[in-house]
């Protein structure tokens, strides 16, 4: 991360905690590791240590830069024939936004535009209406002790294909 960071100096304003293609990365790089095969795709979320790891530490790198550290995307969408099914999707969309605001990104992506009042209304209310950012309230130094095995630790849970 500090070697992107390095190389776009002049071009980037941060890193996109890019959660999808880390899970991918982490497939087709242990595909010939039998051990390596990981749990049902619903089990493999941001709770998992790889991926909580993941993204501390590029919270840490970031804010140690100076530069945004920009939360994932949650896969759910609107669903605008079913409330009751929208609701949970939503809802499912600010627990994630709510773990994101709280271990220190400074703003998120979406994956469609009827997300955002939700993405917005959960990192305003938890970074405040006048900050920007938390590149300097949330350092993450907790997170300077994180090795290789933490963010390749293999997800936990069941395999049913
Ligand atoms: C890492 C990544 O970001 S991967 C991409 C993640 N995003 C997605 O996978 C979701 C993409 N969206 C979709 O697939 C569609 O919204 C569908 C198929 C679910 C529904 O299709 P529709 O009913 O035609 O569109 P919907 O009413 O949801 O979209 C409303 C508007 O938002 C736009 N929109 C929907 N999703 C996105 C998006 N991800 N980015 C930008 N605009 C979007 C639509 O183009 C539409 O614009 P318009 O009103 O100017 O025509
Ligand atoms: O690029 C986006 C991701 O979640 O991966």
């Amino acid at each position: 991360m500090d070697e992107i960071l390095y190389e776009l100096r002049d071009h980037s304003v941060g890193l996109n905690c890019g959660r999808w293609d880390y899970i991918f990365s982490y497939v087709k790089t242990f595909q010939a590791h039998p051990d390596r095969l990981l749990p049902d795709r619903v089990l493999v979320g941001m709770n998992q240590h790889f991926m909580r790891t993941y993204s501390d530490l590029l919270i840490r790198t970031c804010h140690r830069r100076g530069v945004h550290a920009m939360g994932g995307m949650a896969a759910q969408i609107p669903i605008r024939d079913d409330p009751v099914a929208n609701e949970a999707a939503l809802d499912l969309v600010r627990k994630d936004k709510l773990r994101e605001v709280k271990a220190g990104h400074d703003g998120t992506w979406a994956a469609h535009p009827g997300l955002i009042p939700a993405c917005m209304e959960i990192f305003t209310t938890h970074m405040g209406h006048n900050t920007p950012n938390q590149i300097q309230t949330m350092r993450r130094e907790d997170a300077s002790a994180i090795t290789e095995e933490d963010l390749l630790q293999r997800p936990r849970g069941v395999r049913t294909l």
